[in-house]
């Protein structure tokens, strides 16, 4: 009987799950949208019960599409959205209240009070390699703890158990057994010392919380232990965990030192595998954990933007000027350029480099002649002028000039955004045949846990090139075009600063 990887990639806007083989193959997938939460300004939620019923669906789906059962599943492996914050109750495995999103700025001014206390910003970077901000984990469960009636005592006394999205999954599908996070996700909590591989106490006191809440750390390939029978009908193992962007590196193969990814989904993500040293930014980068595998552990420098793909669901959803994400190229491609044209979507402030979590949404440069193209076009340019910040930056913490980068994520089937990409880098861009990488990576990690996979060799050979986009603008026009995406960006902050 053939036998397949499961890959659950539960993503910021859909639960999707492929079923991939041993080459590295899509043999079925199925995906589900579900309901963002904005119940203020610059919050953001998600229903946990829905993230599992998603979740859930879509493997048997999967399943059933090929008409496979769980006897053609030689192992699951999970991918998920970072930083998610999940608190249940561990007596009747519902949560306290919803999902606080990754992208919530609720606890933004909790974040700049704990700024003032002495020495925590170095130590928090130097323990765990992030910067205090409302992005992570760690302050969205404070805000839990503090606000649901009854939490905070509740946790006390061992009644609720905290986790990132990865966690939850797990507990669910092993009806309550299982209660573990892999060492990826556990490094965006801000509460994760990534140095000892555990969590920090002096920083949980910090923030007031309780450790008997938190999961138990793990490798990101290892087996976590086995989905209830009631699920897929027999139990199926469960053996590889990891952040959606730290799989999407391990997907893409970046498995040497100096090798970059950059993801463009929800977000826009880019990780620089540095090894097994952990290597600090000057530059307003993350240092992060890029996998736990085979007895060790290797460090990424991440670059994270907030709103990628976001934007331009936003000019779908909120603008109603295009009906599909895709149609955006059509759109982009009938002008030459964006008109002078300028959006900042900094929708929840900005991330890497600027951090501001107060920056907010701009459009710049309107005059009587721009349509919606040129809105549509220069929407798309912002995803790219935000890459051009990040890579500046590693390429200044590294000291490494890149000659390629390796995309992908729903946005990078976009061609003409890959091709201004490659425009305002000056690089190469190249974007391999699956652009599921976030998936199949957490497939591998599953996989070579289990023996399906033999060793990191053994995938290499299945990451192969379908396009390569060349640089192609004079030098004077993207020198001019960058200088107008500085300017704009110092208007988005500027009305932070107001
Ligand atoms: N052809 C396209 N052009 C531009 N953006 C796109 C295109 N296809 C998808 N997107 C955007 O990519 C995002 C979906 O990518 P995906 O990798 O599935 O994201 P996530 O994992 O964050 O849910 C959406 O925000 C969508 O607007
Ligand atoms: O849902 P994505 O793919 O945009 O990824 C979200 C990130 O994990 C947030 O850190």
């Amino acid at each position: 009987m053939e036998k397949f990887i499961m890959a659950l990639d539960q993503g910021t806007t859909s639960s999707r799950c492929i079923l991939y083989n041993k080459k590295g193959e899509i043999v079925s997938l199925a995906q589900k949208e579900f309901l963002q939460l904005y119940p203020h300004a610059g919050w953001v939620e998600h229903d946990p019960m829905e993230i599992w019923s998603t979740q859930v669906g879509v493997a048997q789906e999967a399943l059933y599409k090929i008409d496979a059962t769980y006897e053609n599943i030689q192992a699951i492996g999970i991918t998920n959205q970072r930083e998610t914050t999940v608190v249940w109750d561990k007596h009747t495995g519902l949560p306290i209240y919803n999902a606080i999103v990754w992208q919530c700025r609720r606890t933004a001014e909790y974040c700049d009070q704990l700024k003032t206390r002495e020495g925590l910003i170095e130590k928090v970077k130097s323990k765990t390699g992030l910067l205090i901000d409302a992005y992570f984990s760690g302050t969205k469960l404070h805000w839990i703890l503090e606000h649901v009636p009854g939490a905070r005592e509740k946790a006390k006394n061992g009644d609720l158990l905290f986790g990132t999205i990865e966690t939850w999954l797990i507990w669910k599908l092993s009806m309550g057994k299982i209660h573990v996070t892999d060492y990826s996700n556990a490094s965006r909590t801000m509460l994760f010392n990534i140095n000892t591989l555990q969590w920090d106490e002096e920083i949980l006191a910090e923030l007031d919380i309780p450790a008997g809440m938190l999961p138990e750390p793990k490798p990101s390939s290892c087996l976590y232990g086995t989905t209830d029978p009631v699920i897929f009908g027999g139990s199926v193992q469960i053996a590889g965990a990891a952040g959606d962007q730290q799989a999407a590196l391990f997907g893409q193969t970046c498995f040497k030192e100096g090798e970059v990814k950059n993801t463009y989904g929800t977000g826009c993500f880019m990780l620089m595998n540095t090894g097994e040293k952990p290597v600090q930014s000057q530059n307003g980068l993350l240092t992060t954990i890029a996998w736990g595998l085979d007895g060790k552990v290797e460090y990424a420098l991440e670059g994270s933007i907030f709103v990628a793909g976001a934007a331009v669901q936003w000019l779908r959803d909120e603008l109603g000027i295009l009906h599909d994400s895709a149609e955006s190229e059509a759109m982009a491609a009938s002008v030459t350029d964006s008109n002078g044209v300028y959006v900042v979507p900094a929708f929840v402030g900005l991330g890497a480099p600027y951090w501001n979590p107060y920056a907010r949404g701009t459009i710049l440069g309107i005059t009587r002649g721009a349509n919606k193209n040129h809105l549509v076009r220069a929407t798309l340019e912002s995803l790219a002028y935000q890459t051009a910040d990040l890579l500046q930056a590693m390429e200044e913490d590294s000291g490494i000039k890149l000659a390629a980068l390796k995309v992908d994520g729903g946005a990078s089937a976009n061609n003409l955004l890959m091709q201004i990409q490659a425009d305002l880098l000056d690089t190469m861009v190249q974007r391999p045949m699956c652009i599921e990488t976030t998936s199949l990576g957490a497939a591998y990690l599953a996989g070579l846990a289990t023996g399906y996979w033999k060793d990191k060799e053994d995938v290499v050979q299945n990451w192969q090139i379908d396009q390569t986009f060349a640089p192609s603008l004079p030098q004077e026009t993207r020198q001019s075009m960058l200088k107008g995406w500085k300017r704009a960006v110092r208007c988005a902050l500027a009305w932070a600063e107001e």
